[in-house]
């Protein structure tokens, strides 16, 4: 039973002649970890951003098991999104002046009243496997690739059944980037989580299961 079934999916831009994004059939299994390639303007962030709701598709379907979010408005593709995504961008989105773990925390903070304790050891549990040792460290001072390894452990505290993951080393050097791209699919796969990560980095798409290679918004073999 595939976890993902996209069906004559389209995204047209005001401006461009051709749809920025065409795919007529698309299925990953659930627990697969795909990578997104292509040159710049390719489509991979269209991409993401359909299959994670937080756009809406001009035409098509996006299901993710039951549920198709291009039948959703905004505010439930974005409560869909809280309780099955992780997203992990290129430059972290932490927020300056709080602690790794309060950054790791602050997204289920805003989600509830009252932060559950399993939450909370969970992240520390998290911090801890990505490598962090001082959580109360203030995230201004890591370095780039601690700073990811933050992000990572946020994208997965609240357990998502999908990690997806926008050019998540690009800003990093070979190591750090290394370093998260074992982490992101350790992660998953410890988790059963399906990952889509959209990379140029040959490192990390060579060790995901499946390659989809975009060029000019179309799926063509890599
Ligand atoms: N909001 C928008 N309005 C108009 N055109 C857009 C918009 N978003 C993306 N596009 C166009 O859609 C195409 C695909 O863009 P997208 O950002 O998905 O490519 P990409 O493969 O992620 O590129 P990069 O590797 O440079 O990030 C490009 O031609 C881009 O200019």
């Amino acid at each position: 039973m595939p976890a993902l079934r996209v069906s004559e999916l389209t995204m047209r831009f005001a401006g461009l002649d051709r749809p920025a994004l065409a795919i007529p059939a698309l299925t990953l299994d659930a627990g697969s970890q795909v990578a997104i390639t292509g040159p710049s303007g390719s489509g991979k962030t269209t991409l993401l951003n359909l299959l994670t709701g937080l756009e809406r598709a001009s035409g098509g379907s996006v299901c993710w098991s039951a549920t198709d979010l291009t039948a959703l408005g905004e505010s439930a593709r974005d409560r869909w999104r809280a309780a099955h995504v992780g997203l992990v961008m290129q430059d972290f989105h932490l927020l300056p002046g709080l602690s790794a773990i309060d950054n790791v925390l602050l997204p289920q903070r805003l989600a509830r009243l009252r932060l559950p304790q399993a939450t909370r050891t969970e992240a520390e549990r998290l911090l801890r496997r990505v490598g962090l040792e001082r959580i109360e460290q203030t995230v201004d001072t890591l370095s780039r690739g601690q700073m990811q390894r933050v992000a990572v452990a946020r994208a997965l505290v609240a357990g998502p059944g999908i990690v997806v993951a926008d050019e998540p080393t690009a800003s990093l050097d070979a190591d750090a980037g290394a370093a998260v791209a074992d982490l992101l699919s350790g992660l998953a796969r410890d988790t059963g989580a399906t990952l889509i990560v959209a990379s140029h980095d040959p490192l990390f798409v060579g060790r995901l299961d499946r390659v989809l290679r975009l060029e000019a918004g179309r799926i063509v073999q890599p």
